[in-house]
């Protein structure tokens, strides 16, 4: 499987990790987005929002990482235990992603891209916000070991790729007792954790 990627890129981290967990082998393309590699009509022609991560598996081209990580795990995984088929079960996985996507990672990007990529002073009130995201994970995590359940899903690999980001770039997850023990916990137990601090080392170069 092709996966057009960049280390330091948190949602590229999130499927390299669950590929690991699944024991698929990718196929590493780098792609230079400050070169504008990703703009390349070869590259529009695969996936024409010209995003990464995006895998090309035989042929079938996917990209958003949440919908990457559920392909490899249905495709690829021995078991349902990384997406569990139980409905109840199923829909807080989903819940913690959607999560992940539109508030915790999104707060995340709000309040630090403007001020790497455009030299934005920082705003504060966006600061808040990433807070307030962070204590709403801080809730989820009083009632279950892992983030939907009590084993590891796909939703802790997307969150923890997420949350190893805020911890990069200096936001202070001991504030959050709950996340510091699940943060901890991801560590020692998501499969390929190495991978996500290869490329957290990237990420911190932009800090
Ligand atoms: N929600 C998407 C976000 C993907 C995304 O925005 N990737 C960035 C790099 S981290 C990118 O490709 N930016 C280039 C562009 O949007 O043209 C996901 O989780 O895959």
């Amino acid at each position: 499987m092709d996966f057009y990627y960049l280390p330091g890129s948190s949602p590229c981290r999130a499927v390299q990790m669950t590929a690991a967990a699944v024991g698929a082998n990718l196929n590493l393309k780098l792609l230079n987005l400050m070169a504008g590699e990703h703009l390349k009509p070869e590259f529009i022609a695969i996936n024409p929002q010209h995003t990464i991560p995006t895998l090309v598996d035989n042929g079938f081209a996917l990209w958003e990482s949440r919908a990457i990580q559920i392909y490899l795990v249905e495709k690829y995984g021995k078991d349902d235990s990384l997406f569990p088929k139980d409905a109840k079960t199923r829909a807080v996985v989903n819940q913690r992603l959607y999560f992940d996507m539109g508030t915790l990672y999104q707060r995340f990007g709000d309040y630090y891209y403007p001020q790497l990529f455009a030299k934005a002073p920082a705003d504060p009130e966006k600061f808040k916000k990433m807070e307030e995201a962070m204590a709403f994970l801080n809730t989820f995590l009083e009632k279950s070991k892992y983030s939907a359940c009590d084993h590891l899903t796909v939703a802790d690999i997307s969150l923890v790729a997420t949350v190893s980001s805020y911890d990069i770039a200096g936001f202070d997850i001991s504030k959050y007792p709950n996340v510091a023990r699940w943060y901890d916990l991801c560590k020692a137990t998501v499969p390929g954790y190495q991978l996500n601090e290869a490329g957290l080392q990237e990420f911190k170069k932009f800090f």
